[in-house]
């Protein structure tokens, strides 16, 4: 089973220019979570931050024991082996077939025979749906195989804890639902702990079990996805309905007199209509159960006092076949 990422208090500086501030929140084992937010609030920073490679200057981020700000390296570069990375753009090396760079951590990091390394990374291949590309090079393939490539060798060391970098950007929304569906199946094959970094609102609203979203140096809200799905916060609806009026501007922030002259105008944030929670994918037929959906829903049952009533609702309508459709 995947394992816990607990964050706390996390604040994030370059320079003078903080990033984000007093971030916390726990990643609960094994379940997909996303992260949401508007371009440069700092969602690859915050990433970078949780696997060691960019040092917070205040906080903790804790798995199994070790922080990854401040624990000596040598703890850090061991827990770093637990996870799999996903970047944006696949990153991949370009001179070598797709065999040969999901191979790439296998040779690196372990002293595995060939025949084994061989085993696993047509194993992650099948996995990702790429049996019969794996000697192309990255330029002769599609962006969509390169993304599924760069999953495919995230996955070889058998990552406890898995970290996507808007998996999505430059897929078209058919690709966008495979993709979804692949990450989902992949959790329940896998039960590893995943964070999903997207401006995807597809991924956001059908992929995870929970949902933050970093805005204006805070992370704006963070839990079980029906509280952000559900939230009525003008920063959330805006970005949820993909609007100008709002409190995000072009440049992250709107300045002061702009947002107060959209709040008398015509055109005020409103109230958008109560949304419609679209219920979570389930892994396709033939995989395992999702054993984090099943930790999940205790998890949430027990948290439902804390919870604002519109979450509570579409939760329990989750779990009711009758009103929501969820199977599980
Ligand atoms: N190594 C660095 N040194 C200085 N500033 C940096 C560094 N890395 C990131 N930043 C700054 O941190 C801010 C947040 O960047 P980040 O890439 O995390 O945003 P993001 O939310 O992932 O954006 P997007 O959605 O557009 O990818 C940006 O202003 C960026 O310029």
């Amino acid at each position: 089973m995947g394992i816990e990422v607990v964050v706390e208090g996390l604040t994030k500086s370059f320079g003078k220019q903080n990033i984000w501030q007093d971030v916390s929140l726990t990643l609960p084992a094994g379940e997909v979570s996303v992260m949401l937010g508007p371009s440069g609030t700092g969602k690859t920073v915050f990433l970078k931050s949780i696997i060691g490679l960019l040092k917070p200057e205040k906080g903790r981020v804790l798995i199994n024991g070790v922080d990854m700000v401040n624990s000596p390296e040598r703890d850090i570069m061991e827990t770093r082996k637990l996870f799999g990375l996903m970047f944006q753009d696949g990153a991949l090396f370009g001179s070598m077939s797709l065999f040969d760079n999901i191979a790439f951590p296998l040779r690196e990091h372990t002293r595995k025979k060939e025949s084994e390394i061989r085993r696993i990374v047509m194993e992650r291949i099948d996995v990702v749906g790429l049996l019969g590309a794996e000697g192309k090079l990255p330029g002769e393939i599609s962006g969509g195989m390169r993304k599924r490539a760069g999953l495919a060798r995230a996955l070889v060391l058998d990552p406890q804890i898995i970290l996507c970098d808007e998996p999505d950007s430059g897929l078209d929304p058919v690709r966008t639902a495979y993709l979804s569906q692949l990450l989902i199946d992949l959790n329940a094959q896998i039960d590893a702990t995943m964070l999903i970094v997207t401006h995807n609102l597809d991924i956001a609203a059908t992929v995870p079990d929970n949902m933050g979203m970093l805005f204006c140096r805070n992370l704006v809200t963070f839990g079980p996805r029906e509280v952000l799905l559900t939230s009525d916060m003008p920063v959330v609806s805006q970005f949820l309905a993909g609007r100008r009026e709002g409190p995000i501007g072009m440049s992250e922030e709107k300045d002061a007199a702009t947002l107060a002259a959209e709040q008398t105008s015509g055109n005020g944030w409103g109230h958008a209509a109560p949304r419609t929670v679209v219920p979570q994918l389930e892994p396709s037929p033939g995989m395992p159960v999702r054993q984090a959906a099943l930790r999940r829903r205790e998890r949430v049952v027990s948290m439902m006092g804390q919870l604002p009533e519109a979450a509570r609702t579409a939760i329990m309508n989750s779990y009711t076949p009758t009103l929501g459709g969820g199977r599980r």
